[in-house]
């Protein structure tokens, strides 16, 4: 992580920003609140203008309507000061335009050359594309033989995932870019580097002198990386169907945490040297040898029919625009081993999946016991102590300790400490896509992934996919509402341990019994 807090308060440089895909799901979402939060917050001067283009046809005022409308649902701000909204919606017009039909960039050209005169902006560009990706190649090389990159100031392409649907299918899309932008230019948005949790991975482990001295295979037993979610695939069936939880969040968001965890401490914290380490513990991951190996280690499930809180729930096979003879998996858990010095023989157990019993997404680091209990003579099993990043919807950090239950009846039992960031910021908590358009927009490059991850990213799960595609016996059903298949505990129990799920039981939240049962 670079050291950006002396730019933390000032505006990024002044830029005209193309949303490509301005008409779809997540530019309402995501991008138009995160623009106006970063407005409302002084990060984003009076010099740029959005650019919002897509087919359907929209008027200027229009368009304006849109994003308001998207604020008054999505964003932490609201648009309800008028002198401030007509200032920031001024900053937006909108242009249809098919990607496809090279003289709509042309004219775009036009357009930027009255915007950056209007709005006095120095010449930079910002690609947003929130387009399906096979658009990506295509509107790249339209920007380039229309003329767009030829400005005198910065280029900078955002792109969504996925990238790709495997490792050679990403090395076309990854090439067909390099035909336009350079590797510098191309920032890849992984949401979850985004989110202020994940962010803090480095500085509680780099700057706390607690922690870094025991991350290791000493002192370390395993780590336990959740992903759940309650909703289904919902109106996402389409694309789901032929992602499923391998590609759409192993590949990316849960290697990203894994390799943030496991990155060697870098010499300085620019943006290519942490991208470095992270890289390394990538191609440190020991790749499965064969598909027996994939079967011993992973698991792979698919949501049945079920309910929550007495609410009846479908089926994935019965969700919209979903196959119903479906394979493709809702759950995936693995263990996964990091062959290097500081990680050999600590097992890293992953889980993600839709339809689950809460929403949560957390990181346990539990630890190995003390060598020798020597507590009352041993009377008493001492829970592990664990350290808890909690990303996702709650957002703090938790430890658990033992200590002494006061009274004469020397009991030992666990107790937590917690700092509930959550609860302090609440709701004020910047959006991911605050911060990482925020940094694009610097050219802070930390928290986007560079080639390399994502291609040894790819390199890995495509192993376990091709596995899959051999054997279709290993899928197995769980009902929607639960935990995910009865498999994933027997993968931790083969190694003597168990899932902590910390946020999915409140109970647990304050004081475990002797013992630190769940
Ligand atoms: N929605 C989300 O929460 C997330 C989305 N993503 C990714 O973001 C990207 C966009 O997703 P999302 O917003 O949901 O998708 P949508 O389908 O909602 O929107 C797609 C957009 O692309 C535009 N479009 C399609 N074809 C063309 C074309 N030929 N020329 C110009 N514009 C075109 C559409 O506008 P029109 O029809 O008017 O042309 C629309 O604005 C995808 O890559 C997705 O995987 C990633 C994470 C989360
Ligand atoms: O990228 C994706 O992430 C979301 C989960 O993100 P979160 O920030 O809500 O935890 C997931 O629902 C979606 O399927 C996936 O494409």
């Amino acid at each position: 992580m670079t050291d950006v807090s002396k730019h933390d308060t000032i505006a990024a440089a002044g830029a005209v920003y193309y949303l490509f895909g301005a008409t779809g799901d997540l530019a309402r979402r995501k991008l138009f609140p995160a623009l106006f939060s970063l407005y409302k917050e002084g990060k984003l001067a009076e010099d740029f203008a959005v650019v919002g283009l897509a087919r359907r046809p929209r008027t200027n005022e229009q368009f304006r309507a849109d994003v308001y409308e998207s604020i008054g649902e999505f964003c932490r701000y609201k648009a309800d000061e008028t002198e401030l909204w007509n200032r920031f919606a001024e900053h937006f017009v909108y242009m249809s335009l098919d990607i496809n039909n090279v003289d709509g960039f042309r004219q775009l050209n036009n357009l930027t050359e009255e915007l950056d005169a209007k709005f006095d902006i120095p010449g930079n560009r910002l690609f947003y594309l929130a387009l399906a990706p096979d658009l990506f190649g295509p509107v790249s090389f339209n920007m380039r033989d229309g003329g767009l990159l030829e400005s005198k100031g910065w280029n900078r392409l955002v792109i969504e995932k996925p990238f790709g649907y495997d490792l050679e299918s990403a090395r076309k899309l990854n090439a067909q870019l390099n035909q336009v932008f350079k590797e510098e230019e191309i920032f890849r948005i992984d949401h979850y580097l985004g989110k202020e949790m994940v962010q803090n991975i480095e500085v509680i482990r780099f700057a706390n002198a607690f922690f870094e001295p025991l991350w290791n295979n000493k002192h370390i037993a395993n780590v336990q990386i959740t992903l759940s979610e309650t909703v289904g695939v919902e109106e996402r069936g389409g694309y789901y169907d032929k992602s499923g939880a391998l590609r759409d969040m192993v590949q990316n968001h849960m290697m990203q945490m894994l390799s943030m965890i496991a990155m060697e401490p870098p010499s300085r914290l620019h943006p290519e040297d942490i991208r470095d380490e992270k890289v390394k513990a990538l191609r440190s991951l020991r790749p499965f040898a064969n598909e027996e190996d994939v079967n011993k280690n992973v698991i792979r499930g698919q949501y049945s029919e079920g309910s929550s809180k007495n609410k009846p729930l479908n089926g994935y096979r019965q969700e919209d625009s979903v196959q119903s003879d479906s394979m493709t998996e809702t759950y995936v858990a693995a263990r996964v081993f990091i062959d290097n010095f500081r990680w050999a023989g600590v097992p890293f157990y992953i889980r993600t999946g839709k339809r689950l019993p809460v929403k949560t997404t957390e990181i346990v680091i539990e630890f190995k016991n003390v060598p020798n209990n020597v507590l009352f003579a041993g009377r008493h099993n001492l829970a592990p102590n664990l350290l808890v990043f909690r990303v996702n919807p709650m957002e703090g950090i938790y430890i658990k300790i033992n200590a002494k239950k006061p009274g004469v009846d020397n009991v030992v039992q666990p107790v937590s400490m917690e700092f509930c960031q959550s609860c302090m910021i609440g709701i004020n908590t910047p959006e991911a896509y605050e911060r990482l358009i925020y940094d694009a927009a610097r050219g802070e490059s930390t928290y986007f992934t560079r080639w390399d991850e994502v291609a040894q990213a790819w390199s890995y799960v495509d192993r376990i996919a091709s596995a899959w595609r051999e054997d279709s016996s290993s899928l197995q059903f769980y009902p929607a509402g639960s935990w995910g298949p009865e498999q994933m505990d027997k993968l931790l129990a083969e190694d003597g341990f168990h899932w902590w799920t910390v946020n999915g039981q409140e109970e647990d939240n304050v004081i475990w019994l002797s013992g630190g049962d769940k």
